[in-house]
């Protein structure tokens, strides 16, 4: 694939204290769920695994997810697909380019390349798949896989955190009905990252958080996710077929600060194109975001103020992405 972006210095990031070179580690291990003991595991096994998520998101907000049911065909087809959108021609991909944050179809480099001041090394495709299900229309399958994509993981999300909720001591139908999750706002983002001739110069995307509750990834066999933990830069190495999970903002604002989002980057290299999917579950976008009841007390006051999740996302779309510029200004 050839790379949409320019090395005329416009498109490489040359601020390289955002990069923090000498911090990055790889041998930390990263929790790991299995999945399967949540959905099929012996009321004991379950209750394990609630704890285990529950430690993962509290001690990293990050874990990789193995026995997660999502067929391989129906995963790497839709890679293939992206892939293919990003191999179309200019103009096919400019059908689709990114005007406005509440857009449903969103194709564009950087991240948001009206007002960052530094490119960013990256191609992508947002689409929003719900509520309301939208798809470009080349390349031909993308619909169809997209449709199927989309469904398979708002199950597996649901599923998950009725797993969080349950660690948090919250009631599943309850946190459904104060989330208005039947209505769950789910956007899935392809990231192309092409080959960098200046890889230490540039980056994917910049540390930030993402806006939803969680986040579901996987990448072709090219790694560059790093995320923040203990102060320092954790590259991920996923295992074989898994996913990598993260919580989002709103997850953090309703577990009123105890579960935080976690902050991630996403670094190039010079010899492979990298690629990820990523699906992005929130909230239906007019509910107003605030901690669970059961979380707050006169010894745990309430952390942010309530803000409506559309409103967070067309934020944070718009502007420069920063660390965790939206959720800050929500702290009380
Ligand atoms: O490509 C990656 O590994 C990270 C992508 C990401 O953080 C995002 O799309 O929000
Ligand atoms: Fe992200």
């Amino acid at each position: 694939m050839a790379s949409p972006l320019h090395l005329d210095g416009s498109d490489v990031n040359n601020n390289s204290s955002i990069k923090d070179l000498e911090n990055i580690v790889e041998d930390v291990e990263i929790p790991v769920i299995d999945f399967s003991l949540l959905t099929e595991g012996t009321p004991d096994q379950r209750y394990l695994v609630v704890q285990e998520l529950a430690k993962a998101c509290e001690d990293w907000g990050f874990f990789v997810l193995v026995n997660h049911g999502v067929p391989d065909k129906l995963r790497n087809a839709l890679m293939d697909t992206f892939k293919g959108f990003f191999n179309l021609p200019p103009e096919d991909k400019q059908d689709s380019a990114d005007t406005h944050a509440m857009n449903p179809i969103r194709y564009g480099t950087s991240f948001n390349a009206k007002v960052d001041d530094n490119k960013y090394w990256r191609e992508y495709l947002k689409v929003m798949t719900h509520p309301e299900f939208h798809c470009p229309t080349k390349p031909p399958q993308f619909r169809e896989e997209l449709k199927e994509y989309s469904a398979c993981i708002r199950e597996l999300g649901k599923k998950l955190l009725g797993g969080i909720w349950e660690g948090l001591g919250l009631d599943n139908n309850y946190m459904r009905e104060a989330l208005n999750l039947g209505n769950c706002f789910q956007i899935v983002v392809g990231n192309h990252y092409a080959p960098c001739p200046q890889p230490e110069k540039a980056m994917g995307l910049p540390p930030h958080s993402d806006h939803g509750l969680i986040s579901i990834l996987y990448q072709n066999d090219v790694d560059g996710l790093e995320v923040q933990h203990d102060g320092k830069w954790v590259r991920v190495k996923p295992l074989p077929n898994s996913y990598l999970i993260n919580t989002g903002d709103q997850m953090e604002i309703v577990s009123n600060g105890k579960y935080k989002s976690i902050v991630h980057r996403a670094a190039v290299n010079e010899k492979r194109a990298r690629m990820s999917i990523v699906t992005v579950t929130g909230p239906s976008l007019d509910t107003t975001v605030v901690a669970a009841p059961q979380l707050v007390s006169g010894e745990s006051p309430a952390t942010f103020r309530g803000m409506k999740y559309g409103e967070f996302m067309e934020y944070q779309q718009g502007h420069g992405l920063q660390e965790k510029s939206v959720l800050k200004l929500l702290r009380l």
